[in-house]
């Protein structure tokens, strides 16, 4: 028996010449919260889009609660869709939108209840008191809320969400992140995220799915994907990993700092060399490291409010960075334009190559 709230099964969609999304098949349980993640033009809308009716896939197949519904138009299939943009009706209040679905679609029902209802998730997303006013006189992130509102009074087993955070600022997004969760757990509901923030996929989903050029490249638990990126354009996307090209050859990996032996890989195409910025340590330029060092010039520092991250550049003009978790105690100060030596545990390593052993 299908189980999944939404499956996709081999899904190819072309815009001419271009294949926005290339075989990819995807299935997400009930009350799941799923991430997209991927670099601009990785083809994340355009799954959302195939998902929600929006696009037609030229190949595969699209089903929600078991039925297939690939020739089903959008407005039949009970998913909701929340806009980048919010897509409000400006000469409506925020209940006149919240509503909006109910008054004018099939629902039948009464407008008693339809304003029930739309109170109901205006007190949800935390808007109670502001039923009355015009959507251009509320914030950006308020307007967010109603947008999510709106969706949800249509009580929709799947809300797809294009890129929803992005509008707003650093404060209200991390705020929003916790609510959306929240609202998942009360309502049930199954929510499909897409980001292009690779911070925003990992606090976010239970299942984060990676997308490069049109294909899913992996997909798994934002701890999976961290510690185990299966590829490095993964382990790009992450933004969280020096990469470093070489060869991997008889076990050992050689770079530009040093030999070193490799004793669990991951195969790829390419040979690549993957540190985490939090393994990374600075010592003296004149230290003796025991294992893998590159001389590297301190360049500067960011705070980041939970840690602090440090940027050198070696000698090729690599740019490496170091962070910090402030957790930790207080973080090292470094000179600018300091040489130091950077080195790392090459257990705590992760290696791509054509000789891989898995
Ligand atoms: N209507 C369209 N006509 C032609 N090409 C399109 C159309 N929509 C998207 N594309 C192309 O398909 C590819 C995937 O686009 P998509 O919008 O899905 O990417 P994305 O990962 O969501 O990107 P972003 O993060 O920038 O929003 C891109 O190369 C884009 O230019």
């Amino acid at each position: 028996m299908d189980t999944s709230v939404f499956r996709l099964d081999g899904v190819t969609k072309r815009y001419g010449d271009l294949v926005a999304l290339d075989n990819a098949s995807l299935e997400a349980g009930a009350n799941e919260y799923i991430s997209f993640l991927g670099p601009s033009g990785s083809g994340k809308t355009t799954l959302l889009r195939v998902i929600a009716g929006f696009e037609a896939p030229e190949a595969g197949r699209v089903f929600f609660n078991g039925r297939d519904i690939t020739n089903l138009p959008a407005h039949e299939r009970g998913i909701g869709f929340v806009f980048q943009n919010f897509a409000l009706f400006p000469h409506l209040t925020v209940i006149q939108n919240v509503g909006f679905g109910l008054t004018h679609g099939k629902s039948g029902l009464s407008a008693a209840e339809i304003e029930r209802r739309s109170l109901e998730m205006i007190e949800l997303v935390g808007l109670s008191g502001m039923e009355g006013r015009g959507v251009d006189q509320i914030s950006g992130g308020q307007r967010q809320r109603v947008a999510l509102a709106r969706t949800l009074t249509m009580h929709p087993k799947l809300v797809l969400l294009d890129e929803p955070l992005g509008a707003l600022d650093a404060n209200l997004r991390s705020r929003m992140r916790t609510e959306l969760r929240a609202i998942r757990e009360r309502l049930g509901v199954t929510f499909v995220h897409v980001t292009g923030s690779e911070n925003e996929a990992l606090a976010m989903g239970d299942r984060v799915v990676v997308l490069d050029r049109g294909r899913i490249i992996q997909t798994g638990t934002p701890g999976e994907v961290y510690d185990s990126p299966a590829s490095p354009d993964v382990a790009h996307f992450l933004n969280r990993f020096n990469l470093f090209d070489g060869n991997l050859s008889g076990g050992r990996f050689n770079g530009v700092f040093g030999s070193v032996p490799v004793p669990r890989s991951v195969r790829s195409d390419r040979d690549v060399y993957a540190v985490r910025y939090d393994r990374m340590r600075a010592l003296p330029v004149s230290a003796d490291a025991a294992g893998p060092a590159i001389k590297a010039r301190f360049v500067a520092s960011e705070y980041l409010g939970s840690s602090m991250m440090n940027f050198f550049e070696a000698e090729d003009g690599h740019v490496i960075e170091m962070e910090h978790h402030l957790s930790l105690g207080t973080p090292q100060t470094f000179e600018a334009r300091q040489d130091y030596l950077l080195t790392w545990n090459p257990e705590q390593a992760i290696v791509f190559g054509r000789e891989a052993s898995r």
